[in-house]
């Protein structure tokens, strides 16, 4: 069996608006761009904060981003899915995998439950047998037991796995693991993530199944 574990934001979806707006209702002020700040966006909560913190001159502690962080939350629960979408071609990709025997599931650093409402407001949900958060485990990625443990729900094998993601620490987390990665390239860093050495590059999901195919035989 094979399976395909995919990161969530900035792999499957375009998140980055959603969340943007979040972390500046957190933060009280317009201090991310929704276009300029993308990268940093799929990066999670906790650096939004941190970043927005420090341009508005306020010391960034540990403690101000965490007493930051549930206000960030509520706003974006309440608006997760208003400008989030679909990246073209992953519906089509998730069927024609899941037709070639490709057993699917999510690792993502967001808080479980919220992944879970993203993509059943997203219509995916039933595509993975597996979805595991940031917060189902004590460790998340880039440590690699947050992949494994996705790819052992999935009654999977790391030497027949691939992680499709969007950044260094899927390529961390699945280099730590030993499960081939790949990455995409419409995302806001471009082609630039070949720099992290993946072993091959997404460039659009229309190509993912013969691209999977060939790299887990
Ligand atoms: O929320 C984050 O920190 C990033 O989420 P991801 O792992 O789905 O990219
Ligand atoms: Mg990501």
């Amino acid at each position: 069996m094979r399976s395909a574990i995919f990161d969530l934001d900035g792999t499957l979806a375009d998140t980055s608006a959603d969340l943007i707006a979040a972390a500046n209702a957190g933060l009280g002020a317009e201090l991310l761009h929704p276009a300029r700040d993308q990268a940093l966006a799929f990066r999670g909560g906790r650096a939004m904060l941190r970043e927005g913190l420090a341009r508005a001159g306020s010391h960034a502690s540990d403690t101000e981003v965490e007493r930051r962080l549930p206000a960030f939350l509520a706003h974006y629960e309440a608006n997760i899915d208003r400008h989030t979408r679909l990246y073209p071609g992953v519906e089509g990709a998730l069927d024609s995998l899941a037709s070639a025997g490709w057993v699917l599931g999510v690792c993502t650093n967001k808080p479980a439950a919220l992944a879970e409402t993203l993509l059943g407001r997203l219509g995916l949900r039933d595509r993975f047998a597996a979805l595991l958060g940031g917060d189902s485990l004590p460790v998340r990625k880039p440590d690699p037991r947050h992949l494994t443990d996705t790819i052992a729900a999935l009654g999977g094998n790391p030497a027949r796995a691939v992680l499709v993601g969007d950044s260094d620490t899927d390529r961390n987390a699945a280099k730590a693991a030993g499960v081939a990665c790949v990455l995409v390239t419409f995302g806001p860093e471009g082609a630039a993530v070949e720099a992290l050495g993946p072993e091959a590059l997404l460039p659009d999901y229309a190509l993912l199944p013969d691209l999977l195919d060939r790299l887990i035989r």
